[in-house]
């Protein structure tokens, strides 16, 4: 067991090693033979005896730092304790390099005002404090300097902060750019619709992206804002006809059904939200801290400034109203010729709904009971269960929602996006992404696989540029880093979507095949990815789940709907009834369906293929842009302040891809001293040398790192000192006993002076009380004597001449004898005094012969 003391911190290995445990700081309160009292971050007490690992805390992660780079325990105990002390003094940035840490404060802190903006205005990162703001401000400041394009990569899971943090960059980057123009204004009026359709509350976030986003902000050549574009990805349409306990549908329904008149509301034969069947299954229509009603009100205004014509305005909810409409359409199952079938009871919804998509009733129903399908030429039409018909009306309303989702950001674009004038037209532009992090649930399915696949890519493109800062301080310094490996995972990238026979091209393959089944793609994945380590198949033979060994841990996926999910098609009676629709608007949704008539299912673009390549697009992108990172973290469950879980944000680290940092920084040299503070700090393993303001400190390193380390592998650069780990934890072994044994010398030097120093003040002390005692006495005595003699003297004088020869005395003449010289007033600096007195009668009296100790 190390040595501690009291007042030591000290990390704590977990008792168990599970997933995401890791060790906790601990200070230690009380040590006795064998065991210490330590008191953990959480406020456990805790006996620690030789049986539990513990070791010293690095003097750096004590109290924190603003980057976590320079932890000396640069690992997931150490980052995870210093966002942690960090955030319970409401410090939710810190960085690790130049990656931004956010922690989610989940209260409102007061460093967002015009104030903080102005501070943060052309500062360095690391000039202040860590912030978002300083970010956004070195992006627009690299993108001026170098007049390169940038981009903010803003990543985390649900909940940690990533849409609230793009909304922060945006504030910036419109407050230091412009002069509160129209267009900067239209960016930022923008989220609000973005929102309205693609938010809703889940168990997670109140206000959850259900999509990904790309902002691209244009800037002119004097930096300011001229226009944007937003890319959107992969919309989590299943939320529309099905919603979770506790989670809604999205938030524009809510909001339309507060915030319309009564007027509106019967334009649209609507009511409340309770009586929509797509609004409720969540069995939550409010979502605690929003005014829907208020929101419709800014949606409906934030619409006019982007431009939406009312007529837009009125087709979309028209559209919305449908949907709502085809929610509360009940199915009873029927038999028609013994064939299972289904029929729509009460069709009032039915006429709702068609008239808001100007079709007929009968078409529509039609559309949604029955499958026509195309063999040879020749077409069948056969009727569908009630499970068939549900799920075909489904597909119907996803689509329909979908693809309006696309038509509004395209609208959205059509206002912020301006086209460049000429090729000499000078243009720049921040990028910000706000994208779903990796997910690993109890169940995922092909959504996941999509997300993990983008994670996947944003992770190898992160590595990539980590390893490249890495190279570039190497070079910048001088130093040889040609035998630095890191770890990529070209290989899951190859798997999922590059190398020939990939699983995205397999499913495709299988989506379009007709006889395609989720069972024989799992079949075909099996057969052709079987031997590939990156492939898991499950241990049962009949389950329907394949595993893949991703970055951030093995993910199963079930393959359940995977063909359904990636067709992303609906019936070709669905597709002939929008084209017999007399509302414009909606067959404008669908213009390349309808186009394609019957061949949809064959030639549209799958959901896979449409991902991969709006990825590799926003990859080419990202690629080309000067990167920024944000790595938000969400703290807890509970969307409380100061509560910190250190098991879910360790698994928010670890996924986040910064341990990636880390690893690539321990292969190569990961630990950096400036010469000076490695002089001093070191300079008492080498003797002769000065501190460092009296040294070439340069000299005085290699001076160290040779009597130390002899020849190892560490390098000197041009101002750093380059260890690795090992060396660094032996360097700082060595300082500890070297400091111990000359803390020993200290001790022992002050103790015994200490010690000494009561010594003589007791002696001293003594000696006075001696002193003063011994002449109270002496008075006493003298006093006594003097009396006796006083009073013999006169009755003895009329004998005196007769009997006694004794010398004429008379009480007037007589005179006392001098007192010893070590009476008080009378001093003696000699080791012994003796009394000198000549008075035998008085000497004798008082024991002049006595040695008195003078010191
Ligand atoms: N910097 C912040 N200051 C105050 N509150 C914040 C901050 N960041 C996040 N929050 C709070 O956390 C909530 C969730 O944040 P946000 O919606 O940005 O998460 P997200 O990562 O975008 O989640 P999702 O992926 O579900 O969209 C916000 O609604 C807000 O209440």
């Amino acid at each position: 067991m190390v040595i501690l003391a009291k007042g030591d911190h000290v990390w704590l290995e977990p008792k168990t090693k599970e997933e995401f445990s890791v060790a906790i700081g601990a200070k230690v309160k009380f040590t006795e033979s064998g065991r210490v009292l330590v008191v953990d971050d959480d406020g456990k007490e805790i006996w620690v005896d030789g049986k539990r690992q513990i070791r010293h805390m690095h003097t750096s992660s004590v109290s924190g730092v603003e980057d976590m780079i320079g932890l000396g325990d640069l690992n997931e105990a150490g980052i995870l304790r210093n966002l942690f002390i960090r955030y319970m003094d409401d410090l939710i940035y810190t960085y690790t390099g130049s990656i931004l840490v956010a922690v989610n404060p989940y209260q409102v802190l007061s460093i967002y005002t015009p104030e903080i903006i102005q501070m943060y205005r052309d500062k360095k990162i690391g000039e202040l404090s860590p912030h978002i703001f300083a970010i956004a401000d070195n992006s627009y400041f690299s993108m001026k300097r170098y007049q390169q394009d940038q981009c903010v990569i803003i990543s985390g899971e649900s909940g940690a902060g990533k849409t609230e943090s793009t909304k922060l960059i945006l504030q910036f980057l419109a407050a230091i750019s412009g002069q509160h123009s129209w267009i900067e204004q239209q960016i930022l009026e923008a989220n609000p619709i973005m929102e309205a359709f693609g938010n809703a509350k889940t168990i997670r976030n109140d206000n959850s992206s259900r999509f990904g986003k790309y902002i691209d902000i244009h800037f002119n050549s004097t930096g300011s804002i001229e226009g944007a574009r937003i890319d959107q990805y992969l919309l989590e349409k299943s939320r529309i006809v099905n919603q979770a306990p506790d989670e809604r549908n999205y938030h524009i329904f809510y909001c339309m059904l507060a915030g319309m008149s009564s007027a509106e509301k019967a334009q649209f034969e609507l009511t409340d939200a309770k009586n929509y069947y797509y609004l409720t299954q969540g069995k939550s229509l409010v979502c605690e801290g929003r005014d829907d009603a208020k929101e419709y009100a800014n949606i409906r205004s934030a619409m006019k400034v982007l431009m939406f014509k009312d007529n837009e305005v009125v087709e979309i909810l028209k559209i919305l109203a449908s949907l709502l409409h085809l929610g509360n359409i009940r199915y009873n199952a029927i038999q028609v010729n013994n064939i299972d079938a289904s029929e729509i009871l009460d069709i009032a919804h039915v006429k709702k709904a068609a008239q808001m998509l100007g079709v007929d009733s009968q078409s529509l129903i039609d559309a949604l009971t029955t499958r026509t399908i195309f063999t040879r030429g020749d077409s069948v039409t056969s009727t569908m269960g009630t499970a068939a018909s549900v799920d075909v009306r489904d597909a119907f309303v996803k689509g329909i929602y979908g693809r309006m989702f696309v038509w509004i950001v395209d609208k959205i674009n059509e206002a912020i996006y301006k086209p460049t004038i000429s090729p000499s037209h000078y243009r720049t532009s921040i990028g910000v992404l706000d994208i779903f992090g990796f997910e690993n649930f109890d169940h995922n399915s092909f959504e996941q696989m999509c997300i993990n696949y983008a994670n996947e890519n944003l992770q190898q493109f992160f590595v990539q540029h980590i390893f490249k800062l890495e190279q570039e301080e190497y070079n910048s310094e001088g130093i040889n880093w040609q035998h630095i490996e890191f770890v990529d995972n070209q290989d899951a990238l190859d798997l999922i979507a590059v190398k020939p026979m990939n699983l995205i091209s397999l499913i495709d393959e299988e989506s379009k095949f007709p006889k395609g089944t989720d069972s024989t793609l799992l079949s075909k994945l099996h057969q052709q990815h079987g031997n590939n380590s990156n492939y898991l198949r499950a241990k049962s033979e009949i389950s329907m789940v394949f595993g893949l060994n991703h970055f951030a841990g093995v993910v199963f996926y079930d393959t359940r709907g995977f063909l359904e999910k990636n067709r992303d098609t609906f019936s070709v009676d669905l597709i002939h009834l929008i084209q017999t629709s007399s509302n414009a608007f909606l067959t404008d949704l669908f213009v390349s369906e309808v186009t394609m008539g019957n061949e949809t299912r064959k030639r549209a673009p799958t959901l896979g293929a449409q991902f991969k390549k709006s990825l590799d697009s926003l990859m080419r992108t990202l690629s080309s842009c000067q990167p920024f990172f944000v790595r938000c973290i969400k703290p807890n469950d509970y969307k409380k302040p100061h509560m910190f879980d250190r098991t879910l944000c360790c698994r928010q680290l670890r996924y986040s891809g910064m341990m990636e940092t880390i690893r690539i920084r321990r292969a190569g040299y990961p630990i950096r001293h400036l010469f000076k503070d490695f002089v001093d700090r070191y300079r008492v393993l080498s003797s002769g040398i000065l501190a460092s303001h009296k040294e070439n400190c340069r000299e005085a390193s290699y001076k160290i790192l040779q009597t130390v380390l002899k020849n190892a592998d560490y390098q000197l650069g041009k101002t750093k000192v380059f260890l690795k780990d090992a060396q660094d934890v032996f360097l700082e072994q060595q300082r500890e006993e070297v400091m111990t044994r000359k803390i020993l010398i200290i001790q022992k030097t002050i103790r015994a002076w200490a010690v000494r120093r009561r010594f003589v003040q007791m002696r001293n002390g003594v000696i006075v009380i001696q002193r003063q005692w011994r002449a109270f006495e002496a008075r006493r005595r003298y006093k006594k004597v003097n009396e006796a003699w006083l009073h013999a003297t006169p009755s003895l004088v009329p004998f005196a001449d007769t009997y006694l020869q004794l010398p004429s005395v008379t009480p007037q003449n007589h005179q006392l004898p001098t007192p010893c010289s070590w009476l008080p007033g009378t001093s003696s600096s000699e080791e012994t005094a003796h009394c000198h007195c000549e008075d035998s009668v008085w000497c004798q009296s008082h024991d002049c012969q006595e040695t008195i100790p003078t010191s």
